[in-house]
């Protein structure tokens, strides 16, 4: 019994046991599921503590993001805003009053918006202010509502401000204030002289709407005559000024109106603007219409339909004596008359845009409408005659033509020559110089103070008959029978139209001598062939009787069809044609057919001449010239031409032994062409190659020597011998000697050693004598046996003697032969003095002149030419 009890109890022990394990057991899984779920939770925390951490940094990089973006965009928001609204008021429509003037607008310029005051804004940054601006003109009505003071600052305001951007005369006023009698905006009263404003009474306000009317539907009946849709429309198609001045009606009125009125006051309401007819209204209501801007006016604020829920802190009023002051500025304007056209009208809207192959074609002012005045020059009216007496602005004239031209047309289309034979520098403007160095592209040439210098007209009417030969020739090979033709043939080819101007052209025709006979065969060659070569001739002169000296030859005259008067101009139109004698200051009669009656345009000219205007054009179109187009060649009468370096044996002396060549050229002086060409004698070997400088002017004497001598020592190894004998050349002789490689110095008692030191070696020898006629008789055979052997063995006089009878006197008397001096240049010795030594009876035609003198060698000249000596040394003290 014990031991199933025992047994019992070991077996409940033993169940025991095993319940206790498992409870462990169970126990212990319990205990590490727990802590897995606790690291599990401690997991989670962690991460849901990094995961708020990096959302954090994304909100703040985000918000950073945003706000950056905000800031960028609200900046290039407010600089569109701010620049959009200097477009749309620019000058007097939007500056503060403090800084105010009045801006005249561009010909097409259409009005913009007016500014009233400023409304702020925060970009971000701190707080900014844009103008509030609000549209009148061509735009809408303004009715006013709110705080009576306050609105008629605002209006004054607006008033100054469309008066201030408009033309003189282009807007006029009609006031109604009952209350005040005009007393609100007395300020304005000086426009009333020049009948720009009338102010109406109180029992006026019937008869003006009625008369607003009327005007509203005149204009829609003959102005706009149902092909345009308003006068802003009709303005922009026409590009030409407005043809009806705008109307602002100001009605400063609280009662109400009459059935009639009213009725008149919302038909103009509706119709008005279209037809420039604007209302601009304080008390009295105006019905709702898409042209009616509402303005709502507290003291120093409003809110208005154009700017929404924003609003404007409003300007002060003008001050009431700027207001006065402009007015009668104004009116002032009006009665001088109106002023001509500017200058810059004359630019078209894109530069370089034309083609010249069918001709020509820019306007040169305005017409009397104030449409611009175009002026043709083609095949047909193919060449110009401009007229007009001294004073009456033919310069100015030139100058707006060539300025339009040059607008129009690139330099592959169209090129300049010009030349001016009055005192002056007009036409330097053209080129580069001291203080601008920027040129007009299409200029080639431009010559001026040339009125001693017919030569160079001469030479420029050569240049062109060349040119005239080339285009000819070219015409001819592809069967071209005028320009348009050629260039379509040869499109690749370079053939701009050429306009070459001459201001005075009689100082050319001057003076019955071959010069003249030659200038006129040849204009008379490029009038009649130029027109179909695209070569065109523009001819102006003050002087009656330079024309009239055309005159005599109908070939030539027949051919200038385009004739354009100044006023008081004669003989430019024909007999009967009086246009020109009327005509005000600065217009013009422009006529295209020889100046017959009936075919006058009366033209305004601007002011062309101002500097200003004409640099701020000339360098927009000289910074877009081609690579390939270079400065043109300038000629000025009262500039000394400075011996090019290229002359001057600067750098390495010439070896010994390096090639001399057969005949070495010396540079004499400057020719008068177009090129601008060294005038040059070739001395070889061959009898009568020495040169003889004649005439008592010591300086250029000298500097003919000295360019010779130098010239000549840059060509290759030579010799030099100075013999000086007089000392008023000593200076200049000797700081040519200090210049020269190799050179020996002879003073007027050396000569016995300078004639023992002369040997024939091969080598040139240059022999420059100064003052040759001092040498005295006793060394006469000498000179004349070294001039007459010289040559043959390399040695070259170049010698200067100060008249012909002394250098026939130094070489053997009054029978003494001449044929030794192959060549000369005469300073101040008269033509017939100089018979001995030219080829032409009675010598040549020359009457000396300072700084120039005539070049004759034998073996190349038919004609002797005049050069202008170079400055050698500018110091001929
Ligand atoms: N349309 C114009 N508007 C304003 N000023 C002008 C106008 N035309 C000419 N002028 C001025 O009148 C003056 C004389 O003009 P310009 O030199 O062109 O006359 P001109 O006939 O060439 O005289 P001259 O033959 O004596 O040289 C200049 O001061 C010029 O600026």
């Amino acid at each position: 019994m014990g031991s199933h009890r025992n047994a019992l109890v070991a077996v409940v022990r033993q169940e025991l046991a095993e319940a206790r394990g498992t409870a462990r057991a169970v126990l212990a899984a319990a205990e590490s599921a727990r802590n897995e779920a606790q690291r599990r939770k401690q997991l989670i925390r962690e991460a849901y503590s990094t995961c708020l951490a990096q959302l954090a940094e994304a909100r703040e990089t985000a918000r950073a993001d945003i706000l950056r973006r905000t800031r960028t965009e609200a900046g290039t928001l407010t600089r569109n805003v701010e620049s959009l609204a200097a477009l749309y008021a620019s000058g007097a429509a939007g500056t503060a009053w403090r800084y105010w003037t009045p801006t005249e607008p561009g010909r097409v310029t259409r009005p913009g918006l007016l500014r009233i005051g400023t409304i702020g804004y925060d970009p971000g940054d701190g707080e900014r202010r844009l103008p509030a601006l609000v549209p009148l003109l061509d735009h809408a009505h303004v009715h006013l509502a709110g705080d009576r003071a306050a609105a008629d600052g605002v209006i004054a305001g607006l008033l100054l401000r469309a008066l201030g951007t408009t033309r003189p005369g282009d807007v006029r006023l009609t006031v109604y204030d009952p209350e005040q009698l005009g007393g609100t905006l007395a300020a304005f009263a000086p426009l009333g002289h020049a009948g720009l404003l009338s102010f109406v009474g109180p029992g006026g306000l019937g008869p003006v709407l009625d008369d607003l009317v009327e005007q509203i539907c005149r204009v829609n009946e003959t102005v706009l005559a149902g092909e345009y849709a308003s006068l802003a429309e009709l303005t922009e198609a026409t590009a030409g000024p407005r043809r009806e001045p705008w109307r602002i009606i100001v009605l400063l009125a609280d009662a109400d109106l009459p059935a009639g009125q009213r009725a008149q006051l919302d038909r103009i309401a509706r119709t008005g603007v279209a037809c420039g007819v604007h209302l601009l209204v304080r008390g009295l209501d105006l019905a709702p219409h898409p042209t009616v801007e509402r303005i709502e006016v507290h003291p120093g604020t409003a809110t208005c339909d154009s700017i929404g829920d924003l609003t404007v802190r409003l300007d002060a009023p003008p001050p009431a004596d700027r207001i006065a002051g402009f007015c009668r500025a104004t009116a002032e304007r009006l009665r001088q008359g109106p002023p001509p056209a500017r200058f810059a009208d004359l630019e078209p809207e894109k530069l370089w845009l034309e083609s010249s192959a069918h001709g020509l074609s820019a306007p040169i002012g305005d017409s009397p409408d104030g449409s611009l005045s175009w002026v043709p020059l083609g095949d047909d009216p193919p060449h110009a005659l401009i007229g007009g007496p001294s004073g009456s602005g033919k310069t100015n004239l030139i100058y707006a033509w060539i300025g339009s031209l040059a607008a129009r047309y690139d330099p592959g289309e169209l090129a300049f020559y010009l030349l001016d034979f009055k005192e002056g520098v007009s036409f330097a403007r053209f080129a580069p110089g001291p203080r601008d160095p920027s040129w007009l592209p299409q200029v080639r040439l431009a010559g001026i103070n040339v009125n001693g210098d017919r030569e160079f007209g001469l030479a420029m009417l050569r240049h062109l008959g060349e040119e005239l030969r080339a285009r000819a020739q070219a015409a001819k090979r592809y069967e071209a029978s005028k320009l348009a033709e050629l260039r379509a043939e040869d499109p690749a080819g370079h053939w701009p139209r050429i306009v070459a101007v001459i201001d005075e052209f009689q100082v050319l025709l001057a003076g019955r001598d071959a010069l003249a006979d030659e200038a006129v065969t040849l204009l008379e060659d490029l009038a009649r062939r130029g027109r179909s070569q695209g070569i065109h001739l523009v001819l102006a002169s003050q002087d009656v009787s330079g024309i009239e000296a055309l005159w005599g030859r109908s070939g030539l005259v027949g051919q200038f069809t385009l004739r354009i008067a100044l006023p008081k101009a004669r003989r430019i139109l024909a007999d009967t044609n009086l246009a020109a004698a009327v005509i005000p200051r600065f217009h013009a009669v422009v006529n295209a057919d020889s100046g017959a009656d009936g075919a006058n345009h009366i033209v305004r000219l601007p002011d062309a001449s101002d500097r200003q205007a004409w640099r701020t054009l000339q360098r927009k179109l000289w910074h877009r010239r081609p690579d390939t187009c270079g400065p043109p060649r300038l000629f000025d009468g009262d500039a000394v031409p400075r011996l090019p370096q290229a002359y001057r044996p600067s750098g390495r002396v010439p070896q010994a032994g390096a090639d001399i060549g057969s005949s070495p050229g010396a540079v004499l002086g400057e020719r008068i062409d177009v090129a601008a060409r060294p005038a040059r004698l070739r001395l070889g070997r061959m009898p009568g190659r020495n040169l003889a400088v004649l005439g008592t002017r010591t300086d250029e004497a000298c500097d003919v020597l000295a360019a010779a001598a130098l010239s000549l020592a840059a060509q290759g190894p030579a010799r030099f011998s100075l013999v000086c004998l007089d000392p008023g050349a000593e200076r200049p002789a000797a700081r040519l000697v200090a210049e020269l490689p190799d050179a020996d110095w002879y003073g007027p008692h050396d000569l016995d050693q300078f004639f023992a030191s002369l040997a024939a070696d091969g080598i040139p020898h240059y022999v420059l004598g100064y003052a040759l006629d001092a040498a005295g008789a006793s060394w006469r055979d000498r000179w004349r046996a070294l001039l007459t052997d010289g040559p043959e063995q390399r040695i070259h006089v170049l010698g200067w003697w100060r008249s012909v009878p002394r250098l026939r006197d130094a070489l053997g008397g009054p029978g003494a032969r001449l044929d030794t001096i192959g060549a000369w240049v005469a300073l101040d010795v008269q033509g017939p003095e100089l018979s001995p030594l030219s080829p032409q009876p009675g010598g040549p035609a020359w009457y000396p002149r300072a700084r120039r003198a005539l070049f004759f060698d034998r073996s190349v000249h038919r004609h002797p030419e005049v050069i202008i000596p170079y400055e050698v040394n500018s110091d001929h003290s």
